[in-house]
């Protein structure tokens, strides 16, 4: 982020020990316009060029008193600003203060009632009785010297405290998930009555401070290329850098074989007449169905897909000739946080749900290095920010398309005959969810090819053929989700449809599981 940022808005410095999540503390701060800048936990704070107007400690996987645990620099303490433990991130504060931090008897994970003790206390300013969500297995042994009880609940007599006469808070549970009641009020009386902090952070501001970061990184000559698939997210990221840096932006489509019906041409009209963006559509389709030859493991498909992405863009880098000579550096990418969070790997708790192609199927040794914007954002965030970019609603709207497309739709080999199944089975589904005025009540639809055969009868003729699995979903986040509730008539409508006009198709069937447990995609 541009320096300059800090001198217009007051900063909140988030310390992130590696919680699952640390990013939605940020996310919740901007909700109510404060902005707020997330460094690594063991950022030295004589190195910081700025001062933050607070300080906040997020949640861990370690244990403070494990050997390996991540500490804080202590200088912290020596900014006189105030600071806010939460979860592991008040186990910090009182092992600090030489408090003993133990392992509890009992792992309190999931909702608790918050028994507010001390009612004068600016942090819970308008917050009662509430529930929040706690995540933790660790608790303190004792009061630190110098703090006083909060709030409790029925398992932590320490659910909350506060140092008697500085601003140094700590919460034993997560304020920032929605599932914490009065969460985001807490946050909000920190930053905004205890930090004094100035509400005047707005996604307008992003973009002008991403664009002034973008120019900056990229200098006044270079070029850059982007990956761009004609979904939300890149097309936002297009913009932004179309924006910041005009025509030396170069905007690819690959063509990975596994697209849907119609989808490159469809996508290159929309992007270059009606955004202006410079889009070339690149068909490496024979190279990616020749690589996913034989692949059938999920992870595997991920894997080679989000390799051959990366070879196709440094083919392509070397292919444009930058006009001052050097050769490409920059790839622009449309990751979110949520593709981020399920494909890494922290230490602990959070595991590799799935690899997304553009996270974890990346090169070791790639020489593009990417350009992220969005990377910290929620798709929510997204759309708002494409609205405010101008990009029409149709296309801010649109439904999500993972990079792997229709390959991870394909259960089992993907062949150019399954390809060309599961894109007309979708095709149908789409065009009814279209015509029925349901596409926008619906997060994500799709259909998925499944690799099993069934018997059926067409015109007096025994067949035998594969099954195709509707599936709808209702989210916002797409981190949790919800299958939608059809109207029978319809799904009456597209399986007769799907089995009539897509040859080896004799059966459908709809999804009705969650996230959790299921996750969106079938691979
Ligand atoms: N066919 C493709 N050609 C070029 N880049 C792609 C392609 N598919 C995906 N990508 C890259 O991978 C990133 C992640 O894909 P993802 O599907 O999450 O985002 P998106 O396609 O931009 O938006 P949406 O989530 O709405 O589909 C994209 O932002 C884009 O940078
Ligand atoms: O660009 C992408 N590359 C991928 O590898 C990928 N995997 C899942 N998705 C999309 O992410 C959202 C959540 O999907 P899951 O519940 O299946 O993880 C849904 O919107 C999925 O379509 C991907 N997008
Ligand atoms: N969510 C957290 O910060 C957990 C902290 C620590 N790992 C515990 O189990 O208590
Ligand atoms: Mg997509």
């Amino acid at each position: 982020m541009a320096e300059e940022i800090k001198e217009v808005f007051d900063t909140i410095l988030v310390l992130d020990f590696g919680s699952q999540y640390s990013h939605l503390i940020t996310r919740r701060l901007r909700e109510f316009n404060v902005y707020a800048e997330m460094l690594p936990c063991t950022q030295k704070i004589k190195e910081l060029t700025w001062k933050p107007k607070g300080i906040i400690l997020s949640g861990s996987p370690y244990s403070v008193f494990a050997d390996d645990a991540p500490h804080v620099d202590l200088a912290v303490f020596d900014l006189n600003v105030p600071i806010l433990g939460i979860c592991y991130g008040m186990q910090e504060i009182a092992h600090i203060n030489n408090t003993k931090v133990i392992r509890g008897d009992k792992r309190e994970y999931g909702p608790a009632l918050l028994q507010v003790e001390d009612k004068s206390c600016p942090l819970f300013k308008d917050v009662d009785h509430s529930k929040v969500w706690m995540s933790h297995h660790d608790k303190l042994s004792a009061l630190p010297q110098g703090f006083k009880v909060v709030a409790t609940s029925d398992n932590s007599p320490f659910a909350a405290m506060a140092h008697e006469t500085k601003p140094i808070y700590g919460l034993q549970f997560h304020p920032e998930v929605t599932h914490s009641v009065k969460g985001k009020e807490l946050l909000r009386n920190f930053a905004l009555d205890i930090c004094q902090a100035n509400p005047n952070w707005s996604m307008e501001n992003f973009i002008d401070t991403e664009i002034s970061r973008i120019k900056k990184l990229v200098g006044p000559t270079a070029e850059v290329i982007g990956a761009v698939s004609g979904g939300v997210d890149s097309t936002v990221a297009a913009k932004l850098m179309a924006r910041a840096i005009g025509d030396r932006f170069h905007a690819i489509l690959v063509d990975n074989g596994v697209l849907r019906l119609n989808e490159a041409k469809m996508v290159k009209k929309n992007l270059t007449e009606g955004l202006g963006i410079n889009l070339t559509v690149v068909d490496a389709s024979e190279e990616f169905l020749s690589k996913l030859k034989g692949v059938t493991e999920p992870e595997k498909k991920r894997k080679v897909i989000g390799n051959t992405f990366i070879h196709v863009f440094e083919r392509v880098a070397n292919e444009i000739k930058p006009k001052d000579g050097d050769e490409i550096e920059f790839l622009l990418q449309g990751t979110l946080y949520p593709d981020v969070i399920e494909s890494i790997s922290f230490k602990g708790p959070s595991q590799t749900i799935k690899t997304h192609h553009n996270v974890g199927g990346l090169l070791e040794n790639m020489k593009l290095k990417l350009i992220e914007p969005l990377r910290e954002l929620f798709k929510d965030e997204v759309r708002a920010l494409g609205e405010l970019l101008g990009i029409p609603h149709d296309l801010v709207w649109r439904h999500p398309f993972p990079g792997p497309g229709l390959a991870i739709r394909i259960l089992g080999e993907v062949t150019p005959s399954q390809v060309e199944i599961a894109r007309k089975a979708d095709h149908i589904y789409i065009e009814e969810i279209k015509k029925a005025g349901l596409y926008s009540q619906i997060s994500q639809a799709f259909a998925a090819l499944l690799p099993v055969k069934s018997v059926g009868v067409m015109g007096d003729e025994r067949v035998y053929a594969q099954v195709i699995a509707l599936r709808a979903i209702e989210t916002t986040d797409f981190m949790t989700a919800d299958w939608f509730i059809f109207d029978a008539r319809f799904l009456k409508r597209v399986a007769s449809r799907i089995v009539n006009e897509v040859d080896g198709i004799s059966r459908v069937v709809y999804d009705i599981t969650s996230k959790p447990p299921a996750t969106v995609e079938w691979e």
